[in-house]
């Protein structure tokens, strides 16, 4: 099904509608379980920008293992044990609000089915919008219409393709970090920033862009805007053999660097908020 000149729509083999964009400038894969992007390629070097597990679940049953999650309206754990890790958008049908193309770039936004703090509470106004051109803009938009604030977190939970992870070098953080390896004790950002083992860090100096880079090789450059952190992850080789959804070796091609809001953000009445992150 054609949603305009660029985009179109259509069911995988396991059932979930696809949603592709190949314009002149980018082509991109979403899938609306989730609202999750699956992949984006510029065109000006043809170089897929995010990593996908060959394992990854694809027929709705779970979340997508690559691409780039949505976490809303918390990051990580739940405080309620009952609920899931990174809230309940990531698993749950989006619908599409509006496609359009000019010549610079495509945009499409969508919304979650139901988007509330918690079960049972009132909906809130969550979107998603995606701007492919040269480069992807995520904003993801909530709005409070409530009478009362509301407090919320969540990310955008990217998995960057890397070529060997042995090589794959961050730039641009800086400062403390929070480590949960280890029991989230503050530490400072190593220069250089390589990753040799299990890795899952709150960087709290939420600067505005970092990169990977891979020897004379600028990997990915990533902004970020409306967030209060950034979270780097790879769960190295004894936790991705524990995962279903991720081959042995598959930690050694991806990377997580994301634009998150792990220390909650609070949104008085009538007031909007958008977490953005650009991918180059
Ligand atoms: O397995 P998931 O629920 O998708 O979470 C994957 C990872 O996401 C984030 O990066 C967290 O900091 C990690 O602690 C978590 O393991």
């Amino acid at each position: 099904m054609k949603l305009s000149t660029h985009v179109f729509q259509r069911i995988s083999d396991q059932g979930m509608p696809i949603v592709s964009v190949d314009n002149p400038l980018a082509s991109l894969e979403l899938s609306l379980f989730g609202g999750h992007v699956l992949s984006f390629m510029p065109k000006k070097d043809n170089r897929q920008r995010l990593w996908m597990s060959p394992k990854a679940v694809m027929d709705g049953s779970k979340p997508i293992r690559g691409g780039i999650p949505v976490c809303w309206p918390w990051f990580g754990a739940a405080s309620d044990g009952n609920l899931p890790a990174h809230g309940f958008v990531r698993d749950q049908m989006w619908q599409i609000l509006r496609v359009d193309d000019d010549q610079e770039q495509t945009r499409i936004q969508l919304q979650p089915e139901r988007a509330y703090l918690n079960p049972g509470q009132e909906h809130l106004d969550l979107m998603l919008e995606l701007l492919i051109g040269e480069q992807l803009t995520l904003n993801l938009i909530t709005q409070n219409r409530q009478a009362h604030s509301i407090r919320f977190g969540g990310a955008l939970h990217s998995y960057f393709r890397v070529q060997n992870i042995d090589h794959a070098e961050i730039q641009g953080l800086s400062g403390a970090y929070l480590d949960k390896v280890q029991d989230t004790s503050a530490e400072q950002t190593p220069s250089p920033y390589l990753i040799s083992s299990e890795t899952d860090r709150i960087h709290v100096n939420a600067v505005s862009q970092a990169s990977i880079i891979e020897g004379e090789q600028q990997a990915v450059t990533i902004g970020f805007k409306g967030h209060d952190s950034i979270v780097v992850w790879n769960p190295w080789q004894e936790k991705s053999a524990q995962m279903a959804d991720m081959t042995t070796d598959g930690y050694r091609k991806m990377l997580c660097i994301e634009a998150a809001i792990t220390q909650g953000i609070e949104l008085a009445p009538g007031q909007s908020h958008i977490l953005t992150q650009i991918i180059s």
